[in-house]
């Protein structure tokens, strides 16, 4: 029997095309399927969105989420076709919304339009349902002959084809000479999958520089900001003199604010233990990130936060690997 398979469209370059203000989306999902020629899936197409991926936010991700749950007990897998700005975002996100998925929802995208000739297009969106058939469930981005896992990926390249990378975690599956081989497996499954959507954007992504002024740290919380992720240097090393961020740090911390400290590094962890930098943020109450993603970090402190966790909580949260965004030691 053929796969049941659905495509929730929602826009990005896949769906764009020319106009005088640029490239936008305006093609259907049923279209994009039809240039995709013959199949071997029973495909349901379903336009959610018409958006380029820079203008998705929060409120949208609740949106897919939500059209996820709803269907996803009536088909064997989902493809989601998204622009790829954002993607890993998406990805990460629909990764704690959703937990325990109980199929495969596969994102997808490209970096040239379906109707242009020699798009990257086609190859994209039948690796997503290839993946969508035959992956365990969990959420992935399907990207140049790559199924990573949704939580590690990072969109590292403007325009070339390779566009995707997953971080820190090797990809779930591949296309080789051979055909489609899945190398990895997916975490286990733990429970229901129970949709969640409850999260506080209220949060900030900082990446640190030499001269970095820790007063805007407290700028930001002085403006509603309850939580906030540092890009820090290498293993999470943060500045202590003249513009002590450290000092700054330990002061939000203490009124309730948790600080995550991720690398700007994009390869490997960070670990506040190594350098007199890391220690004293530790001191100050500072929570690595250990090997996850800015996007994974961020979305991560939104869900957890949306849950109402206050600082112990969202440090044992940052010390749990929830979906495999994380590698703990
Ligand atoms: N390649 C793309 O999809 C980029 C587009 N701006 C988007 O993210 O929607």
């Amino acid at each position: 029997m053929k796969k049941k398979l659905l495509l929730l469209s929602t826009g990005g370059t896949i769906a764009s095309v020319a106009s005088n203000d640029g490239l936008k989306p305006g093609e259907s999902g049923e279209s994009l399927l039809k240039m995709l020629g013959a199949f071997p899936f029973d495909v349901t197409v379903k336009d959610i969105l018409e958006m380029d991926s820079s203008n998705i936010q929060p409120e949208e991700w609740e949106y897919i989420a939500k059209k996820i749950d709803k269907y996803r007990n009536d088909f064997d897998g989902i493809v989601v076709s998204h622009g790829t700005d954002t993607m890993a975002y998406t990805a990460s996100m629909l990764t704690f919304m959703l937990q325990n998925i109980n199929i495969p929802v596969v994102l997808t995208g490209s970096q040239v339009p379906m109707n242009v000739p020699l798009s990257d297009a086609p190859d994209n969106m039948k690796l997503a349902f290839t993946a969508a058939a035959n992956c365990q469930p969990g959420i992935y981005l399907a990207f140049n002959r790559q199924v990573m896992r949704g939580c590690r990926c990072v969109k590292v390249r403007t325009t070339s084809f390779d566009a995707f990378e997953s971080v820190n975690f090797p990809p779930i599956a591949k296309v080789t000479s051979d055909g489609f081989q899945v190398l990895h497996s997916q975490p286990a499954v733990t429970g229901q999958c129970h949709l969640n959507t409850q999260i506080n954007t209220n949060v900030s992504l900082v990446k640190l520089f030499p001269g970095f002024d820790p007063s805007l740290l407290h700028a930001m919380a002085n403006n509603g900001c309850q939580g906030i992720v540092i890009e820090a240097y290498g293993l999470g090393g943060m500045t202590f003199i003249r513009r002590n961020l450290v000092a700054a740090v330990g002061k939000l911390i203490r009124n309730g604010i948790p600080v995550i400290a991720a690398s700007q590094c994009l390869y490997e962890r960070s670990d506040l233990t190594k350098y007199e930098v890391g220690q004293q943020a530790l001191l100050e109450g500072a929570i690595s990130a250990h090997d996850m993603t800015s996007e994974a970090a961020i979305t991560k402190l939104m869900w957890g936060l949306g849950q109402g966790m206050g600082i112990a909580a969202i440090s044992k949260f940052f010390n749990t690997d929830v979906a495999g965004e994380v590698t703990l030691n």
